[in-house]
């Protein structure tokens, strides 16, 4: 007869499968039982994403959804080890998906290749018991948060940036704060830094995206939070970490007070004032007159060496830069009088009776605009003219020089 009650209700497979995990005091039988049923949801398939996926799929949650909109790219390999040098260039969702079920046939992974948004948030999280925010920017979060708060999910959060790591489980139990209630106004965009600006390291994220796994684990087997109305802070550099006990919920929080006047989702990248992305977006702050273009600029260093500055982070300088370039950064450039940029640039009288042309040069094109205006408003200067490389060394690198290193 097919009885299952001297397994206590695992099946052979199962036992066997999840053995060194059942084992373990506290998680057992009943924490196995429930994983198999509960339904989790991973927003974005990135550095974070790629871990919690990976042990939640290991430890054998029954089914897991993954959103995102993104294609693998060969700068994200480092940290989002789930992916492969043959996904380059593909779908997230499906590379993720590909490698959860070789790890882990017996489960079901549900795959949303979208951007979450308000229009679609709100089906997609009701589909799931709880919720992991392994997103990377200000506008999804808030949506994440208030959906979650809406549909009463619990939601793992996690963060990384450079050496450093956070994770906040939010609106779990009667009193748990939101990310709303903690953060009641968006960061100004200005001051938000993303990977690809200032890096992170793989391991950081690794650590992140573990303990998110390792939370939900717990939240299943219906143990108490770790981290439920904490934050945790991991410093990667130094090993230490720290937790803080957060506010209580807030009563007059906008969407999980008393009174909330959010009660469905709303425009998050206007509340933001950001895209619900972490790419960098052009400006355009000069005249076109004020800008040479890269091959304009490759035909003026043929003639002559010109007056160069690269107003990258040294770090990105170190990378590879134009031989001719000085390395001056925006923050420093703002500091500095025309005089001591002229001595910088080691131009002086003897050497050059007559006066050049300078030029700016950065990443993409938008911080060396910004160069252009503060060395302009400054006014006084020895040049002949100011002008920006438009588009930087990623225009560089497409247009003139292919072995110039993209990053
Ligand atoms: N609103 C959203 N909908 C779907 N996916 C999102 C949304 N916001 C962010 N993501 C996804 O979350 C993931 C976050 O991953 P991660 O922070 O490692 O950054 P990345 O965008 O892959 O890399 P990099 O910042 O270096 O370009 C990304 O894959 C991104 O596409
Ligand atoms: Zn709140």
């Amino acid at each position: 007869m097919d009885d299952l009650s001297w397994t206590a209700g695992l099946t052979k497979e199962q036992a066997g499968r999840y053995s060194r995990q059942v084992l373990v005091q506290d998680f057992g039988v009943n924490g196995q039982k429930n994983a198999s049923t509960s339904k989790v949801l991973i927003i974005g398939a990135g550095g974070l994403g790629c871990p919690t996926a990976t042990y939640l799929a290991g430890a054998g949650i029954g089914t897991i959804g993954i959103v995102d909109y993104d294609t693998v790219s060969l700068d994200n390999l480092h940290r989002q080890v789930a992916h492969r040098e043959q996904a380059v260039g593909t779908s997230k969702v499906e590379s993720l998906k590909i490698m959860l079920n070789s790890l882990n046939s017996s489960i079901k992974i549900i795959t949303h290749e979208a951007t979450l948004n308000s229009k679609c948030a709100m089906e997609i999280v009701k589909l799931y018991d709880i919720v992991c925010d392994c997103s990377d920017n200000a506008a999804t979060r808030y949506l994440i948060n208030d959906v979650c708060v809406l549909l009463d999910k619990p939601l793992v959060s996690g963060s990384a940036l450079r050496w450093d790591g956070q994770l906040t489980v939010y609106h779990y139990g009667k009193e748990g704060p939101c990310y709303r209630c903690l953060f009641p106004s968006p960061p100004d965009p200005s001051t938000v830094t993303n990977c690809s600006e200032g890096g992170v390291l793989g391991p950081v994220v690794g650590v992140i995206g573990s303990m998110q796994a390792l939370e939900v684990l717990k939240m299943v087997a219906g143990l108490p939070c770790s981290f439920a109305g904490k934050l945790f802070l991991y410093d990667g550099r130094s090993g230490s970490t720290r937790t803080i006990v957060l506010r209580k919920r807030s009563p007059r929080c906008a969407v999980c007070g008393d009174e909330p006047s959010i009660t469905a989702p709303i425009d998050y990248e206007l509340f933001c004032g950001a895209g619900a992305h972490d790419k960098i977006e052009r400006i355009w702050l000069l005249e076109q007159n004020e800008r040479v273009s890269v091959e304009e600029y490759r035909d003026i260093r043929r003639i002559a060496r010109p007056l160069l500055i690269d107003t990258r982070p040294p770090i990105e300088f170190e990378i590879a830069h134009l031989p001719e370039a000085t390395n001056i950064t925006l923050n420093d450039l703002s500091k500095l009088d025309s005089a001591q940029i002229t001595e910088k640039l080691k131009l002086n009288a003897t050497e050059n009776d007559q006066k050049k042309d300078l030029f700016v040069i950065c990443h993409r094109g938008n911080d060396s605009q910004r160069a252009v205006k503060i060395i302009k408003e400054k006014g006084n200067f020895e040049f002949l003219s100011v002008r920006d490389v438009s588009g930087g060394y990623d225009e560089w690198a497409t247009k003139v020089n292919p072995n110039f290193p993209v990053y």
